[in-house]
């Protein structure tokens, strides 16, 4: 890590199939795959960015939706500094198990609910033409949720994924006077020399 980089782990949550390995491979490695498979456990890449003149590496963390895989991604959340809750515009379910994702990761991550903290709330998949979720009802949630910035992402066609990314971490550093201390990882590895591998843990 170049001198005077800040490490964030940024933690992506929401449904299966809703598209978060390919947001994150997208914002990594500018790629999309159409033959995306189901995450097991996590993965995690990283990614170095300069926002405002600050060099941050952001170890995004992929975890695995479906129900099936709880008990293998929720050690994961403790020690995030953002969470990027994430459903698909054209998969009403996806939008409504939001408040499951953020009550889930609060609990996992030993976060009191109401204390604030640097949440950002993907609508993928706004390239598709039936969106059972319109861009009114989500910014509702989020506002009354409070007030998480939302962006209307397509991890095909590349619309705002980068400025979505780039502005966790911009939310991240408003609120970084006011964050608690956060109980940090008990089964911390240092990942921190990695960058932009392909790491896969199903531990
Ligand atoms: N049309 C469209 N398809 C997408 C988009 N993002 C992802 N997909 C497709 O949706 C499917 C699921 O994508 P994934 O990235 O694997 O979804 P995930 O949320 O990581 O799923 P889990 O690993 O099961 O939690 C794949 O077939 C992707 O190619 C998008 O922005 N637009």
């Amino acid at each position: 890590m170049p001198p005077h980089t800040k490490l964030l782990k940024v933690v992506l949550l929401g449904d299966g199939g809703v598209g978060k390995s390919s947001l994150m491979n997208r914002f990594v490695s500018n790629k999309f795959d159409s033959q995306s498979f189901h995450t097991i456990g996590v993965e995690f890449l990283n990614k170095d960015v300069t926002i405002k003149g600050e060099n941050y590496t952001l170890q995004i963390w992929d975890t695995a939706g479906q129900e099936r895989f709880k008990s293998l991604r929720t050690p994961f959340y403790r020690g995030a500094d953002i969470c990027m809750l994430t459903f698909a515009v054209d998969d009403r379910k996806s939008f409504e198990n939001l408040p499951m994702w953020k009550k889930e990761f609060l609990y996992y991550a030993d976060i009191q609910d109401g204390t604030p903290f640097p949440f950002i709330v993907l609508g993928n998949k706004v390239d598709m033409p039936n969106h059972e979720v319109g861009q009114d009802i989500a910014q509702a949630w989020c506002q009354k949720n409070g007030s998480i910035p939302y962006f209307e992402t397509s991890a095909k066609d590349s619309i705002r994924v980068d400025e979505a990314f780039n502005s966790a971490v911009t939310q991240f550093r408003s609120m970084e006077d006011k964050l608690e201390v956060r109980p940090q990882p008990t089964n911390s590895v240092d990942l921190r020399k990695k960058t932009a591998a392909n790491n896969t843990c199903s531990c």
